[in-house]
């Protein structure tokens, strides 16, 4: 599903040290990998190249056998709507919309995950109620306005927004820094359950060490750069 070898990251052309050095790291399918380290040590970084927002300064990153960088703008923006959901720190929700066309949304630029959403439901608006009731928000608020949501709330239609037509990795970023314990487990919980129906790979970034023992799989981002 990830595969990396020998990848480094600058983000200035002329850095001494590279932002990340990583020999070699391989995630399979189905994963459920929590990603630490501290603070600045390049998680966000490594997110922004798996999603192939930022490209290598060498080395191959593939995603589902598929090397981004070989990939035009145009190619990689595709693959990112067909093959990934991100859910991001601060959400990034359109506060204008509802929570239903926030979630339609995350599949508005792919026919492949269009597709595959009305495989399990017969209209968009219908797999994205689906979704968000299955991730715990109330259909009473499925047509409001989302900048009225508690944070928690919005949470859910950002987690609901990357699983609509079930994209085979989903990154999330630190999307439960906001929560109190119980809520950030329980979230957890409800996005590994959907992470297991669509079948997805889930890279999760934390600064909440209590949440490891939920995870199959830990990585220590400083340790992984000392491997060689
Ligand atoms: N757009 C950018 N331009 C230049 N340097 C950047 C940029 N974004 C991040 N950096 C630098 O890259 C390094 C890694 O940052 P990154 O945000 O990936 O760390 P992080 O582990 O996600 O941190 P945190 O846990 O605080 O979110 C930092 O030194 C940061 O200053």
């Amino acid at each position: 599903m990830i595969d990396i070898k020998q990848l480094s990251f600058k983000w200035q052309k002329h850095q001494i040290k590279p932002t990340l050095a990583i020999a070699s790291l391989e995630v399979i399918k189905g994963e459920h990998v929590f990603l630490h380290g501290p603070s600045g040590c390049g998680k966000s970084t490594l997110l922004a190249l798996l999603a192939g927002i930022n490209q290598p300064t060498s080395g191959t990153l593939k995603i589902l056998d598929c090397e981004l960088n070989q990939l035009s703008n145009s190619k990689r923006d595709a693959f990112r709507a067909d093959h990934i959901g991100y859910i991001f720190q601060n959400f990034n929700l359109l506060p204008y919309l509802s929570p239903l066309e926030n979630v339609t949304l995350g599949c508005q630029f792919s026919k492949l995950r269009q597709k595959k959403a009305l495989t399990t439901s017969s209209s968009l608006h219908q797999e994205a109620s689906r979704l968000l009731n299955a991730l715990g928000l109330d259909e009473q608020f499925h047509q409001q306005n989302v900048a009225n949501l508690s944070i928690g709330q919005q949470q859910r239609v950002a987690a609901a927004r990357a699983f609509i037509g079930s994209p085979e990795l989903i990154i999330a970023d630190e999307p439960t820094s906001a929560l109190d314990s119980n809520n950030r487990q329980a979230f957890i919980k409800l996005l590994f359950e959907q992470a297991q129906a669509a079948n997805s790979t889930l890279v999760f970034v934390s600064h909440d060490d209590s949440l490891q023992p939920l995870f199959n799989r830990n990585i220590d981002l400083i340790a992984l750069q000392e491997q060689v």
